[in-house]
């Protein structure tokens, strides 16, 4: 997928670990109080200056135009913000996480994107201005930005840092895709979790998924996941969903829990930290 004798940008996914919904601002979006972790699932991108100032994606996704792509909206965004106007750029994307998944995808290509164009264009942004560009390209991508666990507040872009203890999980991926905004704007979503400003893994648990039920009441193949999953230990979902995971001790426990199911489903590390840290 990715031509060859080029470096290769991993692009990870996220689990949250716990998401509650504390609020509502003015303008519609949702305060969120989430644990985010890193994971070792990745989209891989490659990435090459160019100096006419096209950008150019080689590899479109069906039914998503190039110009709308999170990673070539991410390269004008930066292009604009850091004045560098001639920069253009050759992007490969190699994808391999499911869309629509609560996985962030998206916005992990777009954050991955932004390192590394910052990088080839030296643009010189520091983390807080490529986190203010981010953010407006999606809530999740200031986290991937952050680059290790945190607790993520606002709609995405207060992050602290969060000692998660390493950890294996399985991903189940139910045959669908839950639309984000729709689930925000369900009338039964419950939106006043009461807020716990503490950024202490032990101290926020029980864990728990405030978007959970209302995807389950309206996909049936999340809840069904769930069913699943749940038969081997504590499950829940990622995000809006569709994916959906569970803890597990180790990576043979994981590779027998994913054989046990009916849905595709595979065993991941948690990250500790990003693997293009050293570059942000
Ligand atoms: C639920 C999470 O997956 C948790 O990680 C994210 O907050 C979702 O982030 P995302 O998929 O990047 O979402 P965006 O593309 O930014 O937003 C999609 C739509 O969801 C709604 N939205 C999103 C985030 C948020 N905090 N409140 C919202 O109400 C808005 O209507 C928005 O137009
Ligand atoms: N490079 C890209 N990769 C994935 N989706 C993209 C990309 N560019 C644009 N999109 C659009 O963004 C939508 C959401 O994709 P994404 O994979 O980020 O969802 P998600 O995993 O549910 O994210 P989240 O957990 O943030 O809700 C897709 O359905 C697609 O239309």
């Amino acid at each position: 997928m990715l031509p060859e004798n080029l470096p290769v940008y991993p692009a990870p996914a996220k689990l949250n670990l716990d998401l509650r919904i504390v609020g509502r601002r003015a303008d519609g979006y949702h305060l969120l109080e989430s644990i985010f972790i890193l994971i070792d699932w990745c989209d891989r991108l490659a990435i090459v200056p160019r100096d006419d100032g096209q950008i150019v994606l080689h590899t479109p996704i069906d039914g998503v135009p190039p110009e709308q792509d999170l990673t070539v909206r991410a390269a004008c965004a930066l292009r604009q913000a850091a004045g560098c106007l001639n920069a253009g750029a050759d992007i490969w994307l190699d994808k391999h996480l499911p869309m629509g998944g609560g996985l962030g995808g998206g916005s992990s290509d777009a954050a991955t994107v932004l390192i590394v164009l910052n990088k080839l264009w030296n643009c010189g942004l520091d983390a807080p201005a490529l986190a203010q560009i981010g953010v407006k390209l999606g809530a999740d991508v200031p986290f991937f930005l952050f680059g290790e666990s945190a607790l993520v507040r606002g709609i995405g872009e207060q992050l602290e840092a969060v000692s998660v203890p390493e950890q294996w999980y399985v991903v189940a991926q139910p045959a669908c895709h839950v639309a984000t905004a729709a689930v925000f704007a369900h009338p039964d979503l419950p939106r006043n979790s009461p807020p716990n400003p503490a950024a202490d893994y032990a101290a926020r648990q029980p864990f728990r998924n405030d978007m959970q039920d209302i995807v389950c009441r309206q996909y049936p193949q999340v809840a069904e996941a769930l069913a699943q999953l749940s038969e081997h230990g504590e499950a829940r979902m990622t995000g809006s969903g569709a994916c959906v995971f569970l803890p597990v001790p180790n990576r043979e426990r994981g590779e027998a829990v994913c054989a046990a199911l009916s849905l595709p489903a595979r065993c991941v590390r948690g990250l500790a930290q990003h693997p293009l840290r050293e570059i942000i």
